[in-house]
């Protein structure tokens, strides 16, 4: 019997717009989804039918305003509408990982450091920490020569790998995954998907977009198609 990981029940999250009338645009409505520990559904759907708006309320970033997004861990569960504040951003720091296309750092920070800082956070040792940056640097094929340099500078598939090496450097129970591969060549997303299904033999629950077909088939599960379902109220003058 598979493990229940995350469990989205019956959701519905509306954009307000405030500059717009209050123009009102309903994206999810009584969305449900499970998703079991080990397993990865990929959201599938044309542009603007909701699939980031799911990935960042299943994370936090969007509040909405009808259902429960349950996270089952370590024998209990919390639903992340209904907790307290702390419980959520202890959630966040140390069981869900999100990695999206863009790479967010504070500049001047070297590349190995800004890698290695989730394992310091979960209270890896430096030298165990710094060993498995490297190595993952390694991994994702980025030279030596630039682990000591910000990554601000690098190229949009630099930097987009870098993002993967912190958001897969620890182990996670939960994965959130949008569009990580948007910018690699071949050779590394085929580095991105060993890495996310190694993610999924170690028992992580994923959620992903990705809109490249053989990185899709290569890790999805199930797929869920979402319908171009935007629901206006109001009215949008010029
Ligand atoms: N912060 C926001 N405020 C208002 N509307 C938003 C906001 N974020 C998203 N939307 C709207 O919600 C709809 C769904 O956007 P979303 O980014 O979830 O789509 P998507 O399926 O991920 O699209 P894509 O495949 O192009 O990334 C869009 O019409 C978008 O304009």
């Amino acid at each position: 019997m598979q493990t229940m990981a995350i469990d989205v029940r019956n959701l519905s999250k509306t954009f307000v717009l405030h500059h717009h009338q209050e123009v009102r645009y309903q994206v999810l409505r009584d969305f449900n989804l499970q998703v079991a520990r080990g397993e990865c559904v990929v959201l599938k759907g044309v542009s603007g039918s909701g699939k980031s708006t799911l990935l960042k309320s299943l994370f936090g970033n969007y509040l909405c305003e009808q259902g429960e997004i349950i996270y089952h861990f370590d024998n209990q569960q919390i639903d992340l509408l209904s907790a307290p504040d702390f419980q959520k951003l202890n959630l966040r720091a140390h069981y869900v990982n999100y990695v999206s296309q863009f790479l967010s750092v504070v500049p001047r920070v070297a590349t190995l450091d800004i890698v290695k800082e989730p394992l310091l956070a979960a209270g890896v040792e430096v030298d165990v920490a710094i060993e498995a940056a490297q190595r993952l640097l390694t991994t994702l094929n980025i030279p030596e020569h630039l682990w000591a340099l910000s990554p601000l500078t690098f190229s949009g598939g630099e930097q987009q790998r870098v993002n993967i090496a912190r958001g897969f450097i620890r182990p996670s129970p939960f994965l959130l995954l949008d569009e990580p591969t948007a910018s690699l060549d071949s050779v590394n997303r085929r580095v991105v998907i060993d890495l996310i299904n190694a993610a999924k033999q170690q028992g992580s629950a994923i959620v992903g977009i990705f809109h490249d077909e053989e990185v899709r088939d290569s890790v999805a599960d199930r797929v869920v198609d979402f319908a171009p379902a935007l629901v206006q109220t109001g009215e949008l003058s010029a």
